[in-house]
């Protein structure tokens, strides 16, 4: 036999030794969990759009219980759906879970260029998370107000013309152009209104829908092909719709340097004022020192260095680009579950136009009015709370050997949230968990939810950083569908929702009729 038929011989045993060493964790752990298969483990669950892998938790957690385990190619991932687990995990051991589970195509957390809030972890994210907040600060907000209201009135022009029509139309359609126009004008440069000819659509619904399924299923298994996969899709962008948006945004933040340094050239003094996120983001500095390296001490106590405090051109691409990534399709998505779930209950939606007709009286609605539109924060909670769309980044990377609740956790796993679980579990809301009842969140008891049995936003220091721009967009544009209109299901509405997804769990369509009110 020869000498390389041997290495060959020797190294495919190595490997399969390997492979079925990280299969078999939870086996030899004693945890119950599905198996899937040696290499794979369950991973290829998690790639099937019309059926979303983060609805079979569900299932497998009525199999085995609040605490299993199963492997993901390379990755061994606990998952939770015990409200004290998951407090424990997100806020109290915070420092013991900074990191979040990413695939290797996404770049190496610690040395991507580009790393984002969403992949980054310990100092670097803080050092992001403290860099980018002051761009949801209430001023920022307020500004960002006047480009919110102008899209708002821009789709309702397109609601008036569907509506006259008579026909039910595909609300979820005309979310996704309302999101994507807002983010585009906040986060890309973008100087009007895009919608129904906005060439980015496809590219970003080509994210949420296949375009990731394949990559990230073989980067999964073979972290080696992760690296291999994002060099080539850097070199040629336009395969791969993830990597198309980026260059959109390098693109996009070019385009303004170059506008800034030709207004330096020609001495128009800066206004001071900023225009957008690209503005905001440039000119970024954090008054506060950063920690340098991660050391023994643990994440919170490691010693103060010096290190950058302005961002660089390749983490503002990251930046922009997880920012219109996660403001467009979340928002949307939680707009077409409340607007379905309004039209499935007519007396909330009675009761919620009442509040918008006291509350808002006039064409204009303001950042303060909507402040006060107490029911319809009730409504939009309860709607997340049955829908939590995004429940995919409720994980975490357990970053060092800890014990939560009895469970001992190595470094390297993951902590997933089984929050579809969570989200109806009776022990947490009561019998009437499968009710759509706004009224409980007037009730006082948000405290206790919020005891790890509710985070359609996340929980701790990495909860979602754009929630208040997202309820800001959510009830300017209800209050202005619901002074004109009253959802109403049709022949077409699915009911119920046939939902489908793999990194964000929506529904298939949200046929619904916009009916004119009598009153208006
Ligand atoms: C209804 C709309 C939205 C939902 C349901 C949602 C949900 C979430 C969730 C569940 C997380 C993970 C939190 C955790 O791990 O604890 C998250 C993180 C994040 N979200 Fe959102 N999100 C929404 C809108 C937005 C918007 C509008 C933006 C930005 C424009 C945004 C940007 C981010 C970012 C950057 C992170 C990462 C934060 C970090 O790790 O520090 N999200 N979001």
């Amino acid at each position: 036999m020869s000498l390389s038929i041997l290495i060959a011989g020797a190294s495919f045993i190595g490997l399969l030794t390997y492979y079925i060493w990280i299969w078999s964790f939870w086996i030899r752990k004693g945890v119950k969990g599905p198996r899937g298969f040696p290499f794979f483990g369950v991973i290829h669950e998690f790639q099937d759009y019309e059926n979303p892998g983060l609805l079979k938790l569900g299932e497998w957690t009525k199999e085995y219980g609040p605490i299993y385990g199963i492997t993901e190619g390379v990755e061994k991932t606990l998952i939770v759906s015990n409200p004290e687990f998951v407090h424990e995990v997100f806020v109290k051991q915070f420092d013991n879970f900074y990191g979040r589970k990413t695939n290797p195509i996404q770049g190496d957390p610690n040395k991507n260029k580009r790393a984002h809030l969403v992949s980054a972890q310990g100092h670097r994210w803080k050092r992001l998370r403290t860099l980018s907040s002051p761009t949801f600060s209430n001023k920022n907000l307020r500004k960002i107000m006047s480009t919110v209201e102008e899209t708002v009135v821009e789709l309702m022009r397109h609601l008036d013309d569907a509506s006259a029509k008579g026909k039910a139309v595909d609300l979820l359609d005309y979310y996704q152009e309302f999101t994507l126009d807002i983010i585009g004008r906040i986060a890309m440069g973008q100087t009007e209104s895009l919608m129904f000819r906005n060439p980015m659509l496809p590219k970003v619904k080509g994210i949420f829908k296949d375009g990731r399924k394949l990559p990230f299923l073989v980067s999964g298994i073979f972290p080696i092909a992760g690296t291999m996969f994002r060099e080539f899709f850097m070199r040629f962008p336009s395969i791969q719709p993830a990597f198309d948006i980026m260059s959109t945004v390098e693109k996009a933040l070019n385009k303004r340097l170059e506008q800034r340094a030709a207004d330096e050239k020609a001495g128009i003094e800066p206004s001071g004022e900023p225009q957008d996120f690209i503005d905001l983001f440039l000119d970024a500095r954090a008054n506060v020192d950063f920690f340098e390296e991660e050391s023994a001490l643990g994440f919170a106590k490691t010693e103060i260095a010096k290190v950058d405090k302005q961002l660089t051109f390749d983490e503002i691409i990251g930046q922009l680009f997880v920012f219109l990534l996660a403001g467009y399709d979340t928002t949307a998505l939680s707009l077409s579950y409340s607007s379905y779930l309004l039209a499935r209950h007519p007396e909330i939606q009675k009761k919620l136009q009442e509040e918008v007709d006291r509350e808002c009286p006039n064409p204009e609605v303001t950042f303060d009015q909507i402040s006060k539109l107490k029911y319809m924060e009730c409504v939009v909670k309860e709607a997340l709370r049955m829908y939590p769309l995004a429940s995919i980044v409720h994980n975490r990377k357990c970053m060092k050997e800890t014990n939560v609740l009895g469970v001992q956790i190595e470094k390297g796993t993951n902590v997933q949230v089984d929050t579809w679980t969570l989200h109806y579990d009776p022990k947490v809301w009561g019998e009437d968990a499968n009710e759509f009842r706004p009224e409980r969140w007037e009730s006082g008891d948000e405290l206790f939810y919020a005891k790890g049995g509710y985070l359609p936003f996340g929980m701790g220091p990495r909860i979602c950083i754009g929630m208040r721009l997202a309820m800001m967009e959510k009830k300017m544009l209800l209050t202005h569908i619901l002074k004109k209109y009253t959802f109403e299901t049709s022949t077409q509405t699915e009911i119920p929702l046939k939902l489908v997804g793999s990194a964000t769990t929506a529904p298939r369509s949200v046929m619904l009729k916009l009916t004119p009110r009598h009153s208006n």
